[in-house]
């Protein structure tokens, strides 16, 4: 088991903001977390980073148990994880190829020598990513979704055994939006971590995502596989707001009513 939530909440400046959630991943699950503005997604992520400890209930991630196994820095390192405030983090000055082996010692920056294995691994990721053409480009010069490919092969350096994924297509154009997803379905397919992939846009959903997690004001709206949580009943109720969904081949769509 990946992950395991037992009646979990959190509760910060005397507000709920998660309550009651229960989820279990399980190996070769990959998810989809979906939900508006303010549902309580990055609160969620924190707590599976073991920034936030739970209020009550019970938080297992890959095997620990908060609270009572060793945690924090050593959980980080076998979760890649891919956010704004990773992204913000980095240091501008540095070439895309630092940046991703900074991933292999989970630091920001580079501060050791990395073996010859690393920087085989580093290239092959570049490689696997298509950013080796900017490798030696520093990484404040490269594009959002140039930027967002590096980070993505950041954190699958150390080997996570859980990738998170938090709106990695902010900002990017239509193009680089679907050509980032192509990449992410490689990895699904290439890699082996559990990928949990936060969203707003329900057309982001790919065929891998095979299952949803429906969060709406701080709790589970509805968890299972995708083809059961995405459609134009279940979704008009979590919206609030009449919407039609198509599964045309692979991927939904929707549209208001
Ligand atoms: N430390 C905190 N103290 C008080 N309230 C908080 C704290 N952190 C988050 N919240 C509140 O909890 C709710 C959920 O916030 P969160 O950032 O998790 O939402 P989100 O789903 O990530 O939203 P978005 O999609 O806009 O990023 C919000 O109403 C937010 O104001």
């Amino acid at each position: 088991m990946i992950l395991d939530l037992e009646k979990v909440g959190l509760k910060k400046s005397g507000k709920w903001i998660l309550h009651d959630i229960d989820w279990t991943i399980n190996q070769g699950e990959h998810w989809v977390i979906l939900g508006l503005n303010g549902a309580g997604k990055t609160a969620l992520l924190h707590m599976l980073c073991a920034y936030y400890f739970p209020t009550i209930g019970k938080v297992q991630v890959i095997g620990k148990q908060f609270g009572q196994d060793i945690l924090g820095e050593q959980l980080r390192q076998q979760i890649g994880i891919v956010s704004s405030k990773i992204k913000d983090r980095m240091y501008g000055s540095d070439s895309a190829y630092q940046v991703v082996l900074s991933g292999g010692f989970a630091s920001i920056g580079l501060y050791e020598e990395p073996t010859d294995e690393m920087r085989a691994k580093a290239q092959q990721l570049l490689k696997d990513l298509k950013c080796f053409h900017y490798a030696n480009q520093t990484f404040q010069t490269l594009s959002q979704g140039e930027q967002q490919r590096v980070l993505i092969a950041r954190a699958l350096m150390g080997d996570p055994k859980l990738l998170i994924l938090d709106e990695p297509t902010n900002g990017l154009d239509f193009i680089a939006r679907e050509a980032l997803l192509e990449s992410i379905e490689n990895i699904a397919a290439k890699h082996s971590p559990t990928i949990i992939y936060v969203t707003h846009h329900v057309e982001e959903i790919l065929p891998e995502f095979n299952k949803t997690l429906l969060l709406k004001e701080g709790t589970v709206f509805g968890k299972g596989d995708s083809r059961d949580m995405i459609t134009s009943t279940r979704l008009s109720e979590f919206f609030g707001i009449s919407v039609e969904v198509s599964w045309n081949g692979q991927r939904p769509s929707i549209q208001k009513k």
